[in-house]
């Protein structure tokens, strides 16, 4: 900077001598500019050269954007040998006809699960997450080593990263990508609409663009929600129902997912099957939903804000268990066909897939609330609040008559017999006070 104002002021010397003591003959100093001007050449090029090799040689420095809609959002750290063995040797299929996954937001909820269970049954599984503050950070973390134990590596980054996409790519050759990383949940999404834009959106085009362009390229399955079906009223929620109603942002970036996807299977050939998942719960769940939050306010003694609609209407999900959605997952990628295109190119018709998965029978969130009393033994400070206008809807109940005739899907567990299991897993997990709920 200092340099550049240099030249401009020495490009600025009047040239009338008058007006300007001379102390040494003009020669001199034409001689001293020509020399300082040749000094700021050579410099320059050496800087220039040292960002280049500093760039070139960081694969992921170049393309983690600076992004305002994480609050927290550490730099990848990835490549290498080593780092690539451990790639490897995660993703290897180790069963006769096993696939192998890449799984995106593999430290989350839904991810944590399904990599386990590939895992257990000898498919080769690579993770990969953010692990983004938008909820407790140790609790994936906590995830995360529980995979580890089982032999899943779980690599660092962000799905945005085309590099490191491209890189896992050319170092893996994916049957199958289960994409389940996402900005979830709906209310914060009024907080917070560029995460939800950045994730669900971005960050969706940039896993199918990096899959269009893999050579086999991959079959895609990918979390979508029952938050598609929006103002819908037609109960229980079909496929073939309207989604064009969305309540909130998230609902409205999953349903473009849905497009998104669409166009891809069009376009490239790509295999895609999208799941509508319905409020899933269970151990290692997410700490933003209700049935979390509410174990934790019911133990603390806080009292609980719960929804109802107009004239005390009742509010009520259709809360599945993450066993069944595990099982949903799993036959989704085993039943998804190929997809067609090579090298970015379509060769034919590819497979295009909508599924609910849900539990088939909704409950008010009351009667959820008495179950929580019941199972913590502690009874609950409960208020009652008007149904917020910021994303909410008043009731949702899947139809799954598709996903059981193409998928074999048929969820057991009931809401009472699934938070059994989750209430067990909190008091363990947070035993003693040792870890906090935050
Ligand atoms: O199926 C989905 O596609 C979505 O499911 C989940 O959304 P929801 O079904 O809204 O779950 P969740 O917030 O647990 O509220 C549960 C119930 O408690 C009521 N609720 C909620 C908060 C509160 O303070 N009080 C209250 O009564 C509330 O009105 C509701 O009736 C996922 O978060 C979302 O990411 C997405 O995957």
């Amino acid at each position: 900077m200092s340099q550049l104002k240099q030249i401009s002021h020495l490009d600025n010397i009047p040239s009338t001598p008058g007006k300007f003591k001379m102390e040494k003959s003009p020669y001199t100093h034409r001689l001293r500019w020509h020399s300082s001007l040749a000094k700021l050449t050579f410099w320059s090029f050496i800087f220039l050269g040292l960002i280049l090799i500093f760039f070139l040689r960081s694969p992921s420095s170049s393309s983690i954007p600076s992004d305002p809609s994480r609050r927290s959002l550490r730099t990848s750290n990835w490549g290498g040998p080593a780092w690539e063995k451990r790639v490897r040797s995660s993703a290897r299929v180790r069963s006769r006809n096993g696939i192998s996954v890449l799984v995106t937001g593999a430290a989350g909820f839904v991810g944590t699960h399904v990599s386990a269970a590939l895992k257990r049954r000898g498919d080769g599984v690579l993770g990969l997450d953010n692990f983004n503050d938008y909820y407790d950070p140790s609790l994936k973390r906590a995830r995360q080593a529980l995979l580890e134990r089982t032999g899943v590596f779980v690599v660092e980054g962000d799905i945005n990263d085309s590099a490191l996409l491209r890189k896992l790519f050319e170092v893996v050759a994916f049957t199958h990508v289960m994409h389940l990383a996402a900005q979830a949940g709906v209310r914060y999404a009024m907080e917070n609409p560029s995460s939800y834009v950045h994730s669900n959106i971005a960050g969706l085009v940039n896993v199918l663009e990096v899959c269009k362009s893999a050579n086999p390229q991959p079959a895609i399955v990918w979390a979508s929600s029952s938050s598609v079906y929006g103002l819908n009223t037609k109960v229980p929620f079909s496929e073939k129902d309207r989604t064009d109603q969305p309540a909130s942002l998230y609902a409205a970036t999953k349903k473009a997912g849905e497009e998104i996807a669409h166009t891809y299977n069009h376009i490239y050939g790509l295999s895609l099957t999208g799941l509508r998942f319905f409020t899933v719960y269970g151990p290692w769940g997410r700490p933003d939903m209700a049935y979390f939050f509410f174990t934790r306010d019911i133990l603390k003694g806080k009292s609980i804000p719960i929804f109802e609609a107009a004239n005390h209407g009742t509010v009520a999900r259709d809360f599945t268990y993450i066993d069944d959605i595990v099982k949903g997952c799993l036959a989704s990628l085993d039943t998804a066909e190929k997809s067609t295109g090579s090298g970015g190119k379509k060769k034919g018709a590819a497979q295009l897939r909508v599924f609910n998965l849900g539990n088939t029978s909704p409950v008010p969130v009351t009667d959820l609330v008495s179950i929580l009393e019941r199972l913590l033994k502690v009874k609950a400070k409960r208020t009652m609040l008007k149904l917020p206008r910021n994303g909410d809807v008043q009731f949702t109940h899947a139809n799954i008559s598709s996903a059981q005739r193409e998928l074999g899907y048929k969820p057991t567990t009931d809401l009472q017999t699934g938070l059994k299991k989750f209430v067990r897993w909190y008091l363990s997990y947070y035993a003693g006070g040792k870890k906090s709920a935050a």
